[in-house]
């Protein structure tokens, strides 16, 4: 069946969840099309990473209405999501090799001669251990196998945080390099600096819900100011 391009790909509606006392998402709505890269923006703690995990599926203790391609997060919504997480998830002692097994193994979407181009792009060899190499290298790897799979949405969660400036361009220009003209990436960061070129659109939350979002051009046009300026207003 054709894809329906007037539903958007991801519907959340009235999005709440707590951790204990802890509320951190607050009645979130978002609806994101497919063919744009989205910045989610916002303060330490205002509920970005929850809200990437719901999406991923894998928080499922929320209350509200998620969709994704149609589907609420289980899995078939995870055959279509591919998630980075902002922490290192894979074994020190591990060869880049043996990475790339386990994602085969894991995801029938994974895509070895994707991620045998990015790892060429990055300059990485799979016979390198993950313990021998600087936390660009590192995350360059984890991009690598997040961005391999034939996935409709990719939610990469700080994927340039304490990386060096060229480091973070490289990675972002892998990111590009193989993202498919379809699909929606969601990436969320504190360096919209380094990200506003690349960026359609933008996501900006403040203690659990959205305060700001829309065309990255058509925020430009409004407010005569750049996304980076738009975002030091929000927040001040
Ligand atoms: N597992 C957890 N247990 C308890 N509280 C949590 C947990 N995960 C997140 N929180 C709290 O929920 C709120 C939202 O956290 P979250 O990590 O989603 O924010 P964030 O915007 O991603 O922050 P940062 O930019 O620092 O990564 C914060 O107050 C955080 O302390």
């Amino acid at each position: 069946m054709a894809p329906d391009y007037r539903r958007p790909l991801m519907e959340v509606a009235d999005l709440r969840k707590s951790y204990g006392p802890t509320v951190a998402l607050d009645g979130l709505d978002l609806q994101l099309h497919g063919g744009q890269i989205v910045g989610l923006l916002g303060e330490n703690g205002c509920g970005k990473t929850t809200l990437l995990k719901v999406l991923a599926g894998l928080v499922s203790d929320y209350s509200g209405e998620v969709h994704i391609a149609g589907h609420q997060p289980g899995p078939e919504s995870k055959a279509k999501v591919s998630f980075l997480p902002d922490t290192s998830f894979l074994p020190d002692h591990a060869r880049v090799s043996y990475c790339l097994e386990l994602y085969a193994d894991f995801f029938a979407d994974f895509d070895r001669e994707k991620a045998r181009d990015l790892l060429g792009f990055f300059r990485l060899q799979e016979s390198m251990r993950l313990r021998d190499m600087s936390k660009g290298m590192r995350e360059k790897v984890q991009v690598t196998l997040a961005m391999a799979r034939q996935a409709q949405v990719f939610l990469l969660d700080e994927p340039i945080s304490g990386v060096d400036p060229a480091a973070r361009e490289v990675i972002l220009q892998g990111i590009l390099r193989s993202l498919g003209e379809d699909s929606l990436l969601l990436i969320s960061t504190h360096l919209i600096h380094d990200l506003e070129p690349l960026l359609d659109a933008v996501v900006m939350m403040r203690y659990g819900s959205v305060v700001l979002s829309g065309s990255a051009d058509d925020l430009r046009a409004e407010r005569s100011a750049s996304l980076d300026q738009i975002f030091k207003e929000t927040y001040s």
